[in-house]
């Protein structure tokens, strides 16, 4: 069993003194319920940053208030951004890309937004020496082609222990710009990262991938944010080439979109116990890929209604398997599709993701342990895993310090008695609420301290 890294656990966290939770059925009659989602982490963090390098004011609604957000907003408070949260909305006053404190000593627990954005945004002021510790996981976890596009652009950028993680030390000196290579298969957020610091650089910056992007669409929110904020990029089709011009961010007030990737676990839920759910302050219209995995759920006998300003889930007598899917595009859902499967009436593989091993957990890993000790069988391979129908027997689960693996494993016990997972208090990392969103809908949670 993993010890879970506390000091990661922010004021926005719930459960940390809870050593396990018991979610049981809910009895009678089956799920039928509506629920308001949490602020997505991929726009919070984003805008968070983009706000803060701004000229100007921002007000950011219906920001996400986790784990992840919290060690956002206080590294920009250490770097001397005045912010002011209020419910879930937050005024961020932009420091025109110089950030009044230029020695932080900076905290980002194990977000690996802020792990991936952040350098670069304090790259591009002309001083500063601020220095950058995440989480135990987090500094286990690449930044290394990141930080390499960025001294490769003029940045100086040292690590303080071991080469190609964190801790680090940023130097503010600017960036040069100019032409810049990076690989995108190892993480989607390095190519964020880069794009985000890239319209302070001197010149033009053209970044090309010269491999493949994990997940397109994470590169398509920042594009979209950066427009908001008032930067056009050039790209190419496929996102292989991109063309980021000389600009600065000017302040903004921007409704954020609620968490496509937490909203999947709901939906999985009507899927599972052949209820419905309306999500209803989430559409369909979002880049979010974790929305694709409706389209799964459809393959898998589920129905689904998009509407203008909701979206609704009906799950089936009996989830149909029998499918191969990649994930590569909606990895964060790997694990959620695998806590299904033992219930689909045939096998289900989930391929392209090796990258998740790089996650929170080596998530690959995490969930075939986690189901052989239900009685599932699994097959792992380097790059994903076949989940074959069973009956889960009741058990004691470990949830790796990973909010993914508490929030899908928690699903099982939602048809199944008996489940325990270990350290519930995990899921504020990305969804402080989500126990209490389950026992809105009438699931029985049960802690034990
Ligand atoms: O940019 C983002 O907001 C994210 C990108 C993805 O990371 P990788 O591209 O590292 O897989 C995703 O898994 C993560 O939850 C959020
Ligand atoms: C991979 C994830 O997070 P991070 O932003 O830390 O990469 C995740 O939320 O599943």
């Amino acid at each position: 069993m993993s010890t879970p890294d506390l000091k990661a656990r922010s004021p926005w966290s719930q459960l940390n003194d809870i050593q396990s939770v018991k979610i049981s059925p809910k009895p009678h009659q089956p799920i039928d319920g509506g629920i308001r989602i949490p602020g997505s982490k991929s726009f919070t963090n984003r805008a968070l940053i983009m706000a803060a390098l701004a000229k100007g004011t921002s007000t950011l609604s219906g920001i996400l208030k986790s784990d992840d957000s919290y060690w956002c907003i206080d590294s920009l408070n250490k770097l001397g951004i005045d912010t002011e949260i209020e419910g879930d909305v937050v005024t961020v006053h932009g420091c025109n890309a110089n950030w009044p404190n230029t020695q932080a000593d900076l905290y980002i627990g194990a977000a690996g937004t802020t792990a991936r954005f952040l350098p670069g945004a304090l790259a591009v002021a002309k001083n500063g020496n601020s220095v950058v510790k995440a989480s135990k996981r987090m500094s286990e976890r690449p930044v290394e082609p990141l930080i390499h596009a960025l001294t490769d652009l003029g940045a100086n950028i040292d690590y303080l222990e071991k080469e190609g993680f964190f801790p680090i030390k940023i130097k503010g000196d600017g960036l040069k710009g100019g032409a810049v290579r990076i690989s995108g298969k190892i993480s989607s957020q390095f190519i964020s990262g880069l794009l985000l610091a890239s319209p302070y650089a001197e010149n033009e910056v053209s970044i090309t991938i010269p491999d493949t992007i994990v997940q397109h669409e994470y590169v398509r929110i920042t594009l979209g944010l950066m427009e908001k904020f008032g930067v056009t990029v050039e790209v190419s089709e496929d996102l292989n080439h991109m063309v980021v011009p000389q600009g600065e961010y000017l302040g903004q007030d921007l409704p954020l979109e609620a968490d496509a990737s937490t909203a999947s676990y709901f939906f999985a839920l009507a899927a599972l116990t052949n209820g419905r759910i309306r999500i209803t302050n989430l559409t369909a219209e979002t880049n979010q890929p974790d929305i694709h995995m409706l389209e799964i759920y459809e393959k898998m006998g589920c129905q689904v209604i998009k509407g203008e300003d909701y979206i609704e889930l009906t799950g089936t007598e009996q989830l149909i398997g029998g499918l191969d899917i990649s994930m590569k595009e909606m990895s964060d859902q790997t694990l959620t599709l695998a806590a299904l499967a033992p219930f689909a009436s045939g096998p289900i593989t989930m391929r392209d993701v090796e990258h998740i091993r790089h996650h929170e957990s080596d998530r690959i890993r995490a969930i075939c342990t986690e189901l052989r000790k239900l009685g599932i069988s699994v097959e792992e391979f380097q790059d994903g895993l076949t989940v074959y129908p069973g009956t889960p027997q009741a058990a004691i689960l470990d949830s790796y310090d990973d909010h993914r693996v508490a929030m899908s494993l928690a699903l099982i016990g939602t048809t199944v008695s008996g489940i325990i997972i270990r350290d519930p208090g995990c899921v504020s990392k990305t969804c402080p609420t989500y126990f209490e969103l389950l026992q809105q809908l009438g699931i029985s949670v049960e802690y034990v301290m």
